[in-house]
Formats: structure tokens, sequence, C-alpha cells
């Protein structure tokens, strides 16, 4: 079936009723103790959230709708047998919650191509305002914001809509938000490091492979790299920074781009999704000081724990849930394994991989001491040529969009209110246990 947006809601409608229902026979029933200590460190583990589209296990890693990475590369259609999960398939499946066919991903890809055309001018005017020296999240968000003026939603707002149909402009402009990232994304690229040589999108291609097109990489090679990369880091269950901040705007009913906007401020943070960059400034500062391009697992230990006694987080270790090695390290180094097993930067991270654990868990309170996503993602990105730091985190943020996004909708179709938790002063939290 191609007409997803009449799928969305003869699947939503019901669930959206059920909710209601569950709130108004249960609501009081309790489903959680909450300790001092998770309130003040982080809130970690205390369920406060419902999100649809994925779902993390601290053992297991991520699942999407039910979906771990491996299974999804093996169900998600591709282009070629021997190719990547298309990310349009991804976003199907954690919009609808069912598996795409090709027809649907094909079709979804052809939508997207069509959408990506509509930017208006004004974005471009704005980015190109900013200096070349801003960082591209700065410019990437600066022009996400831009593009609200043509936001469906508020437009309908204004217009003063049902509430129970919000979904609907919500969704056009999650549609419209999705489909035109790539090309904002590679704009900034080739303006600040490629000298404003622009290159058009190409409609034929796929949303992932044009990306990479439109940055200057036509290989098939750097294509499924892309699709790979867009796949897996498109979201992450609903607490992590970018999620809960896309979230909790949107439930002020602030429109797609504002609510996207805000999550992207915080997938900026180098303990979240700049980690990628970090890890990078990290490795080169390491291979300068050892004057190696191949140190040994004992300088490299030496080094972190140099990096520790001074102070720092060593980026790409640890995690909020995650306690064991992120699966989404491990499908990219087997990704580098089959296709560039010789990749210099590779080894290095393999060699950081043998160590840092050790050295992490002998400090006794760092809770994850296995690498993220984020420790391997940008020695992929650079043994394939894109060498430039900057843009790492700019191309997280295009692929989250699919996952906080897709549960943008679904909080309009549930009809989810504004978000007002209860906040109390230091006093109080110690008079709790006087
Ligand atoms: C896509 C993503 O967002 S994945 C995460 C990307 N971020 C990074 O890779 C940055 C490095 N890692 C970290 O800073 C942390 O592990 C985080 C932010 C990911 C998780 O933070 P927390 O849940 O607070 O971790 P945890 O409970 O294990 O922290 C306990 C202590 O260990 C420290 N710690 C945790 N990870 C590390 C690390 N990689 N290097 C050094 N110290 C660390 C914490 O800073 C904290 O120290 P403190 O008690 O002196 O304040
Ligand atoms: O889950 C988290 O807190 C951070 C993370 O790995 C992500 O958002 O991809």
């Amino acid at each position: 079936m191609n007409d997803i947006k009449e799928r969305l809601i003869q699947i939503g409608r019901p669930k959206a009723n059920e909710l209601k229902q569950l709130i108004k026979e249960h609501g009081d029933h309790v489903i959680q103790q909450v300790t001092l200590g998770q309130v003040l460190m982080g809130m970690k583990g205390v369920v406060s959230l419902m999100t649809c589209t994925s779902k993390l296990d601290p053992e297991e890693g991520i699942r999407f709708r039910g979906f771990s990475i491996p299974e999804l590369r093996d169900k998600l259609p591709k282009l070629n047998d021997d190719g990547e999960p298309l990310p349009e398939g991804l976003f199907y499946l954690m919009l609808l919650g069912e598996l795409p066919g090709k027809d649907d991903v094909m079709h979804l890809r052809k939508e997207w191509a069509d959408r990506s055309q509509g930017i208006p001018g004004h974005v471009f005017d704005v980015i190109n305002a900013l200096p070349k020296s801003a960082h591209p999240m700065i410019q990437f968000n600066t022009a996400i914001l831009a593009m609200s003026t043509q936001s469906h939603f508020r437009k309908a707002y204004m217009a003063g809509m049902d509430k129970q149909d919000y979904w609907d402009p919500m969704y056009e402009g999650v549609m419209d938000l999705i489909s035109r990232l790539p090309v904002i994304a590679a704009y900034i690229y080739r303006r600040v490091f490629h000298n404003e040589k622009y290159i058009d999108i190409d409609p034929s291609l796929d949303w992932a492979g044009n990306l990479a097109h439109m940055m200057g990489f036509d290989s098939e090679e750097v294509k499924r790299l892309m699709r790979l990369y867009m796949v897996i880091h498109a979201d992450h269950e609903g607490g992590n920074v970018s999620a809960h901040a896309t979230h909790l705007v949107g439930s002020a009913l602030s429109n797609p781009y504002y609510s996207f906007s805000a999550g992207m401020n915080g997938l900026a943070g180098p303990l979240h999704g700049m980690a990628n960059q970090e890890v990078m400034v990290w490795i080169q500062g390491m291979l300068k000081t050892l004057g190696s391009e191949a140190p040994s697992a004992a300088q490299v230990e030496a080094y972190a724990r140099e990096t520790l006694s001074s102070g720092r987080v060593i980026p790409g270790y640890g995690h909020a849930v995650l306690r064991k090695t992120d699966p989404r390290f491990t499908v990219q180094l087997d990704f580098a394994n089959k296709y560039i097993p010789d990749a210099p930067l590779i080894q290095v991270v393999k060699t950081i991989y043998d160590v840092v654990p050790k050295v992490l868990g002998e400090t006794g309170k760092v809770k994850n001491p296995w690498p993220n996503v984020d420790a391997i993602s940008g020695a992929l990105l650079e043994s394939y040529g894109i060498k430039e730091y900057p843009v790492y985190t700019m191309l997280f943020g295009v692929s989250r969009a699919l996952g906080v996004l897709s549960q943008l909708v679904w909080d309009r179709i549930y009809g989810l209110p504004i978000e007002r938790p209860s906040s109390q002063n230091f006093e109080w939290f110690k008079n709790q246990v006087r």
C-alpha cells in the first residue's frame, strides 16, 4: 500500500482511542518507584515517556519496532542484494510499525525527492549570512528554523483546525523536513569545505544516496556507507537528549521545525551527538602526540590514562543506558572489516577498543566502559574520504530526524498533552530523608 497517510490514521485512530481508555480506567495505577538518586542523577531509569518507534535494551542495544539492527539489515528493502537497507524503509517501519515492501520504499524515495525541491530561497540566504567558520551544526539548525516559515502545522493551527486532526499537518511538515535535510546538509558541507561548488540533487537517487551525491561522493561504496550511517543513527528510544528535546518542545504544539531544532541543539552537545567529532579530535591528538599513525596498545593505554587524569572523558566510550558494546559500533566494525580491512584508522579504533574498556573499568565509577556508536563512525567516514570532522554531527542529525519526527507525528495522533513535570529546591530533597 502506497498511501502512507491513509494507513497511518487507519492504524493510529484506534490506538489513540485505546490510549484514552487506558488513562481513563487505569490512570491511578502505580508503575514505578522513583528514588532521590534517580531524579538528581539525570532521571536514569525513570519511565516517563511513551515512545513507539524504538526501544533500547541495556545488554542488547536498540530495536526498531522490535527489530534489531542485524534483523533490519536482513529484512528491510535494499537497492541490490549485497547493499545496505534504504533508510526510507526504516522510516516506514518506525512510522507504521509494519515492514515495507520494495514498492513502498521506492514510493517514499520518489516522494522525498519531489518534496526536497521546495526549499525557499531565504533558507539559503540565511545560511549564507553566517560566517563559514560557524560550526555546521549552527548553520544546520539555523536553516531548520528558517524553513519553519513553511510550516503546515502552524498555518493549520492558526486557521483553527480541530485538534484531533493535528497529526495531518504535522505529518506533512515532517515529510517536507526529512526530504530537505540532505539538501541542506550537503549545501553546508560544500559551502564550508568545497568552495561553494554546489551539486544539484539527482531525483533518481535514494535519500541517503543523494546525500552522498550532493556532498560530492558518487561511488557506490560511499552511498552504501551513507545508507548504513543513516539507518543506525536514526533512533534510540525516547529518553536520549535529541529525542526527548524534540518531543518536549513538540508537546507545546510547536511546529516540527521548532521541535526538531530543539533536538538538534541537544545533539550538538559533546556528551551526545558531537561525541563523533570529539572522538576524531581525540584520536588525531593522540596520533600527533605519539608521533605515530599506528600506536601500540601500551601507548594508547597511557594516553587514555592521561586523558582521565586531566579530568576529561574519553569520547566514544560509556553510555547512559547501554551496558555492553553498542551494536551500532559492532555493525560499523563488521562493515569496515568487510570492505576496508586495512584502513589505518580502523586499526587505531581496534587498538583503542582493546585497551580503553579496561582503563575505564579500573576507575570503578564508569557504569559502561564499552564503546558507543561514536567510537568508530568518524573513522569510517574519514576512511571513505569524508574527512571534515565538523560535519559528522550534522550527518547524525539528518539521520536522527527519521526517528524523532516519526514519533512526533504519533505524539499528535495520540493527542499527548503538554509535558510539565514538577521541580523542587534542594531543601525539599534534603527534607525527604530527614
Ligand atoms: C550518541 C550518543 O549520545 S552516545 C554517547 C556519546 N558521548 C560520549 O561518548 C562521551 C563520553 N561518555 C560520557 O561522557 C558518558 O559515558 C555519557 C555521557 C555517555 C553517559 O553519562 P552517565 O550516564 O552519566 O555515565 P556514568 O553513570 O557511567 O558516569 C559515571 C562517571 O563516569 C564518568 N564517565 C562516564 N563515561 C566516561 C568516559 N567515556 N570517560 C571518562 N569518564 C567517563 C562520568 O563522567 C561520571 O563521572 P563523575 O562521577 O566524576 O561525574
Ligand atoms: O541513548 C542515548 O542516550 C544516546 C544515544 O546513544 C543516542 O541517542 O543515539
